[in-house]
């Protein structure tokens, strides 16, 4: 029945605040008041309805995208919301859309790699959306091999321009959201050419469209590349394609705190690392850390609570069956999960500040850091959007049959979310530059150089030297193996980042001791699953391995009673969830019924096309073919 909590007996069993672990999840007491304000106010908005995206198609769904953005905006201005309260709106707005590009890459690309000037210019007209920017770095050809890109700026001191063409086919920009149908400008990033010499990759702002009809200006072939993966909502995504013929820009339009061009033509390469043109990437890769908590912590929300209703087998007398969660095999895949999304949260929480650290201290022109937050987010974003793509996955396989029926939620996150594995950064070239770190760490142990931060514990690893001959060889060779490393270097920064919260002060009747299990269950787990690594290499013995087992099960047994109030603590609401499994009432048989008779297949009990094909199949009026 509606208004009953179908779940209040699970509710009861918790043995911690719930209200304390929602601001642990949030982070402080005023996140939390911010993001349950803005939550509830998008889930009572009808203006941004999404229950029905997977009825639309592609035209609609991406019209309807415009609405709401628009819609979202006028919301912002009218109640008058901060930047982080704006933001919490476009997340719990939950659809994929230029906004995310415009916040989330083009304005850092231009906070970071433009210079005072270009920043006092730009990011006025950025802010108030008088310009909608895209960031245009990838190619047709290219993607992952920045330095590989084709698209050319050819600097003309006669008239002080930079000339950007697309010199081949493989040049054409490809894939930047937002690029297809709606930005006006772009960071574009092309190779620079000046006195007929290469200088490497830059970015350039670039009009894309007027600003007076949203025509495309003269030299561009600007469009959308097609429908991506599924039916899911990044369909609302305008990734583009864009070949630039001859397009002239003014030389102040080259972002020039790295490296400038004079009005002489002359190339001056500032005393900062080239890799601050990647800047951008360093910002959005730790961003997707945190997005990787919220997104499996989404689809573990949904599968523990629909694991908590439904039931299946273990009857005893005419009772009631038994509910699926108290099955060890559901627990063992369903709990790791729900540890790793409290993991991540954590983790994401550090990068966050180690990322604000390295920003502060590229202000001072100290590159000290740079190298280690390059390797830190690009190994964690690798390996949280890995591990959870994946647990989505578990999490629709967890819900049996109705993790499949979109209004589960589960297809569309799962469609949504899986690309992060991709873009911002390939995740096994990603881990391939956290592997080159740890063998540069490698090649200067016994130098005076001492290895710091979160590589210290390499100083265990001396008798690694003697790799340190041939390294370029041996890293090609060994780069699986190297890659593994990597992995298993950053499961290791996740597990540490995990502990030291648990040093910190946290407040609420038994919220440590929650968090202290679920750090427990991640590390063990990954001790188990990667048995065969600690067993050969003599790190623990086939005694400790059955330890961990064990007490896998009996910390599994210690989340039980918790797991509803668990994920009652990332305060969701059934709008943001989207999910009729993952309700948070537990009503589900009469939703889901419900819900099927919405489908407009079912608008008419006779469907379309009986008369045209069933019906002379069935009365045999079509001639067989003679078999
Ligand atoms: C819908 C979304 C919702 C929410 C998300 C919110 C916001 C985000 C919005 C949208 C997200 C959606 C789409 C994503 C957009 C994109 O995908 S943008 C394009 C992303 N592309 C990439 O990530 C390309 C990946 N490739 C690279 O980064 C580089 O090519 C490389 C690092 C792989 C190689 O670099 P190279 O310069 O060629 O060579 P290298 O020799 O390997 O490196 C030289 C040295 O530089 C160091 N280094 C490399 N990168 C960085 C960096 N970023 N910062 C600092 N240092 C760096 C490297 O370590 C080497 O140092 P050494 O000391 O070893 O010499
Ligand atoms: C949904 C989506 C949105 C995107 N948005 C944007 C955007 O807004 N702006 C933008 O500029 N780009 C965007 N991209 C592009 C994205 O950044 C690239 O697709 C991504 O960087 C991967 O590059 P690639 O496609 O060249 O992959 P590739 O590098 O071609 O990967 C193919 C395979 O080659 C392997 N590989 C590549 N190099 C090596 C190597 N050195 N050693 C070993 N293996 C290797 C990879 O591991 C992978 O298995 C987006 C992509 C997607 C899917």
């Amino acid at each position: 029945m509606e208004g009953v909590d179908h779940l209040a007996h699970e509710r009861n069993k918790s043995e911690f605040d719930v209200d304390a672990m929602k601001i642990v999840w949030a982070g402080s007491p005023h996140a939390f008041v911010v993001s349950d304000r803005i939550s509830k106010l998008v889930a009572s908005d009808p203006g941004f309805r999404k229950d029905n995206r997977s009825t639309l198609s592609r035209k609609e769904l991406f019209k309807n995208t415009l609405r709401k953005a628009a819609y979202a905006w006028k919301t912002i201005i009218d109640l008058h919301l901060s930047e982080e309260e704006a933001a919490k709106l476009r997340f719990y707005v939950d659809e994929p859309a230029f906004t995310d590009v415009h916040w989330g890459m083009f304005i850092p690309a231009i906070k970071g790699q433009g210079t005072e000037e270009q920043q006092q210019k730009w990011l006025p007209l950025a802010y108030k959306m008088q310009i909608i920017g895209c960031y245009a770095q990838t190619e047709l050809g290219h993607g992952s091999n920045v330095q590989g890109l084709e698209t050319t700026a050819t600097f003309d001191p006669q008239t002080d321009e930079f000339i950007i063409h697309s010199p081949t086919l493989t040049s054409s920009k490809w894939w930047p959201g937002g690029l297809g149908k709606v930005a006006t400008h772009a960071i574009a990033y092309a190779l620079l050419i000046v006195g007929g010499r290469e200088q490497g990759v830059h970015g350039f702002i670039v009009q894309l469209r007027s600003l007076e009809d949203h025509s495309p200006l003269p030299g561009m072939t600007v469009g959308d590349i097609g429908m991506k993966f599924g039916n899911g909502a990044y369909n609302a995504m305008d990734n583009g394609v864009l070949r630039f013929d001859h397009v002239r820009i003014p030389r102040n339009q080259m972002l020039m705190r790295v490296s400038q061009v004079t009005c002489e033509g002359k190339y001056k390469q500032s005393d900062v690392p080239r890799q601050l043109v990647y800047g951008a990437m360093l910002y959005v890769r730790q961003t997707i850390v945190a997005d990787a908590s919220c997104a499996l912590s989404r689809a573990v929300c949904i599968a523990t609570r629909y694991s908590a209703v439904r039931r299946q087998f273990g009857s005893q007398n005419g009772g009631p069956e038994t509910q699926v969660i108290d099955y060890k095999t559901q627990q063992s895949r369903l709990f790791p999960l729900l540890a790793s999304a409290y993991a991540f949260r954590f983790v994401g929480e550090w990068l966050k500040w180690l990322y604000a650290d390295v920003t502060q201290r590229l202000q001072a022109n100290d590159f000290s850091t740079l190298p280690e937050a390059h390797a830190c987010t690009a190994g964690l974003k690798s390996l949280t959007t890995t591990a959870t793509a994946d647990g989505i996955e578990e999490c629709r396989k967890l819900c049996g049959g109705h993790g499949y029926l979109c209004s589960s939620g589960l297809p569309e996150l799962f469609a949504v979310y899986v690309p992060a594995c991709t873009y911002e950064g390939e995740n096994t070239v990603l881990l391939l530059q956290v592997a080159r770190f740890l063998m540069k760490t490698v090649s200067q142990l016994g130098s005076s150089k001492k290895p710091v931060g979160t590589i210290a514990y390499m100083t265990r690893v001396e008798h690694l030297m003697q790799c340190r001959c041939g390294v370029q060889r041996g890293f090609a060779e060994l780069s699986a193996d190297l890659v593994e490393a990597a992995v298993a270097h950053c499961q290791l920064l996740v597990v540490s980042k995990f502990i030291e919260k648990l040093q910190q002060e946290i407040p609420g009747k038994g919220v440590k001791q929650q968090l202290e299990v679920l750090c427990n269950i991640y590390a063990l787990f990954l001790l188990h699953k990667h048995q065969g690594d600690f067993l050969s290499t003599g790190c623990i013995t086939p005694k400790h391995a059955a330890l961990a087992n064990d007490e896998l099960r009996s910390l599994y047994s210690q989340v039980r009673p918790n797991a509803i109030a668990l994920v009652d603590a990332f305060n969701y609401t059934d709008h943001y969830l989207g999910s009729i499994l993952g309700c948070y009432d537990g009503n589900v048989y009469p939703k889901l019924y419900e819900a099927a008779w919405k489908d407009p297949l079912n608008e008419s009990v006779v469907p379309d096309g009986y008369h045209q094909y069933i019906r002379p199949l069935l009365k045999q009026e079509i001639r067989t073919a003679r078999l």
